[in-house]
């Protein structure tokens, strides 16, 4: 049995992407904190946080990480579950943490291609753009704290991958 693997990063870096495929390569199981809770209350991002507010979205965040946890598992998280410091200490006690790391630009290129506006209701009321620029400069120490390994998310997807079996030593000799 071997620890979780844990993708951490903004909004469009690519971890429930990456974290399918990457499931796919080890024959891990794929978790995905998003959708973990979307299923767990039967109700999207916007509207958990249009009820209830960021605040109680970031709880309930933090319950789904626990939630989600388990042995030869690749778990995909939220871009904000690095927030809160309980969160980062809980990634890098029990697994393996992975930033996917990219510029804002290129993030918000993605985000506009495809905005899944119930997953990712603004942060900031600013444009997408701006947003992402902001975002990165306020996380990026904490993805840098929490994480074990940054990994270019820029390259194209099977790249990521490979990228992270080896930076966990566990690339396949092919
Ligand atoms: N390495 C990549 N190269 C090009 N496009 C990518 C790459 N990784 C992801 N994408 C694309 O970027 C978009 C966002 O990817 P994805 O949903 O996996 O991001 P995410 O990090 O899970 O975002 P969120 O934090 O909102 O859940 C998707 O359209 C996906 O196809
Ligand atoms: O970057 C963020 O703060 C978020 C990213 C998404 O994955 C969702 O968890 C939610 O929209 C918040
Ligand atoms: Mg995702």
């Amino acid at each position: 049995m071997s620890l979780p693997i844990y993708l951490i990063g903004a909004r469009g870096c690519g971890k429930t992407t990456i974290g399918q495929a990457l499931s796919q390569a080890l024959g891990y199981a794929f978790q995905d904190t998003d959708h973990h809770l979307q299923l767990a209350t039967q109700r999207s991002v916007a509207d958990i946080v249009a009820a209830e507010g960021w605040d109680s979205f970031r709880a309930r965040e933090t319950e789904s990480l626990r939630a989600v946890t388990a042995p030869d598992t690749v778990i995909a998280t939220g871009g904000g579950m690095v927030l809160a410091e309980v969160n980062r200490r809980f990634m890098r006690e029990h697994g393996q943490v992975i930033w996917l790391n990219a510029p804002s630009d290129v993030l918000a290129g993605r985000l506009e291609r495809q905005p899944e506006a119930a997953q990712r209701p603004t942060l900031t009321g600013r444009p997408i753009a701006e947003e992402m620029h902001d975002i990165l400069r306020e996380r990026a120490h904490l993805y840098r704290q929490a994480a074990h390994h940054e990994v270019n998310a820029m390259q194209p997807p099977e790249r990521v991958v490979e990228q992270i079996l080896q930076s966990l030593s566990l690339a396949r000799a092919s």
